[in-house]
């Protein structure tokens, strides 16, 4: 290990277009927010790794003699880029998890230690560490939380593993590492994402390690540098739900209905493409009142798809309504089921109408933010760059 402690953070995300679809090789649009999940790692000498997840309020440790002895006649697969089964089985086992359980905390802890044991499995030692992960973000509410963890856990580890640098030089507050380190640490936090969701498409920890706009498409990531900055109002039902059985849900009824689905996700896919143009349109003609006609259209085209594939939820139709009441069009954002939905404000929409929506969306018990689109990706940073509030929730465990 190099550094003694380390700071990273990487941000959430809100998919404009494709969710789902984009699981079934659709092309999806999907940009980083100004919320982040934020880690802090400690190299110690207790001989013990301690992880600290207060957002899900779990806190564990384990002595390193009975993480090492969990590698014993396991031989890591480097060429696969399959989750490895033996380990997960290992550790299911040695954290008691039932077979088929998606408890959350587990599922999180899980990510954690597959990464670790990875990560680490042909150091001489295992060393002895202590993680916290603490976020903006709501947790299972359709923004990434999940992939911003992932990132922050495979960037920490890699770079305590010194299989990536540690790029921060002196005076610097926070660094970017290089688009090879980038690649390793999108690589390990897509095995996260693996076991927190099941069938990851990669989209949400494509943008949380590079950030920005994105096009993804089976695999291919595409910067989307003709973007137009557009307002967004972010909207959390509050209601839970788990993206891992959602898309479970979606392909069942894909498996179920197959004639009658893919027409929907093909229809999805070019709703993406159509959005793509359209934002393309817009910075170069500038945008006008008939791009803001056809990006509201494709919101409600595809809000309606997202209801066919049978992961709406009454509180999203209540979030649709009310916004089309003051002239506003709203769709889900992640994999819905409740969690979070976006609505396209317009740039000559007033400060009262958007007032005048979000207090009816409070009433409906709903929390509301306006945002800003497109902030960086994974970063490291020294201490200082991190606001005092957030620190403290950090060096508190
Ligand atoms: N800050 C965090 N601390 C610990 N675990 C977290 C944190 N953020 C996310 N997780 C893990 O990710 C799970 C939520 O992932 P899930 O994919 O269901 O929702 P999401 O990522 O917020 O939404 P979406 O995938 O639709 O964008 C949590 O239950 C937990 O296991
Ligand atoms: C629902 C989904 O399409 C997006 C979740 O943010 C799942 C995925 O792409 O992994
Ligand atoms: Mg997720």
């Amino acid at each position: 290990m190099h550094a003694r402690e380390r700071y990273i953070s990487a941000p959430g995300k809100s998919i404009l277009h494709g969710e789902h679809a984009v699981v079934h090789g659709k092309v999806a649009l999907a940009v980083s927010l100004n919320l982040r999940t934020y880690l802090r790692l400690q190299a110690t000498s207790a001989g013990k790794v301690c992880v600290n997840l207060p957002n899900i309020d779990t806190f564990l440790s384990w002595d390193i003699t009975a993480l090492k002895s969990l590698l014993s006649g396991w031989k890591a697969d480097c060429s696969s880029s399959e989750l490895d089964s033996n380990l997960v089985k290992r550790l299911r086992e040695f954290m008691a998890i039932t077979d088929g359980s998606t408890d959350t905390r587990s599922m999180a802890v899980l990510a954690f230690l597959y990464i670790y044991l990875s990560v680490f499995a042909d150091a001489e030692v295992l060393p002895s560490l202590s993680v916290c992960v603490w976020s903006e973000l709501p947790t299972g509410a359709g923004l990434g939380s999940s992939a911003a963890f992932s990132v922050c856990l495979s960037a920490a580890l890699l770079s305590a593993r010194g299989t990536i640098s540690t790029p921060l030089i002196q005076q610097q507050n926070t660094a970017r590492w290089s688009d090879a380190e980038l690649e390793l640490i999108n690589k390990w936090a897509f095995q996260g994402e693996k076991i927190i969701h099941g069938n990851p498409s990669g989209v949400d920890n494509a943008v949380s390690t590079w950030g920005g706009v994105l096009r993804y498409h089976a695999g291919m990531i595409t910067p989307l540098s003709r973007v137009p900055t557009l307002r967004i109002l972010l909207t959390n039902t509050k209601v839970p739900r788990s993206t891992k059985v959602l898309v479970s849900g979606v392909k069942d009824k894909i498996n179920k209905y197959p004639s009658v689905m893919t027409p929907v996700l093909d229809s999805v896919d070019a709703v993406s493409q159509a959005c793509e143009q359209t934002l393309a349109d817009m910075a170069t003609e500038g945008a006008s009142t008939k791009h803001y006609n056809i990006l509201e259209d494709l919101i409600d085209i595809n809000q309606h798809h997202l209801n066919v594939m049978g992961v709406g939820h009454s509180s999203l139709d209540t979030l649709c309504r009310v916004t089309l009441a003051h002239g506003l069009h709203s769709k889900l954002t992640g994999a819905g089921g409740g969690g979070c939905g976006i609505t396209l404000l317009r740039p000559e929409t007033e400060p009262s109408v958007v007032q005048a929506a979000v207090q009816e969306l409070k009433e409906a018990g709903f929390e509301c933010w306006e945002t800003s689109l497109g902030g960086p990706g994974v970063l490291l940073h020294s201490s200082n760059s991190i606001t005092q509030d957030t620190l403290s929730i950090l060096t508190s465990y």
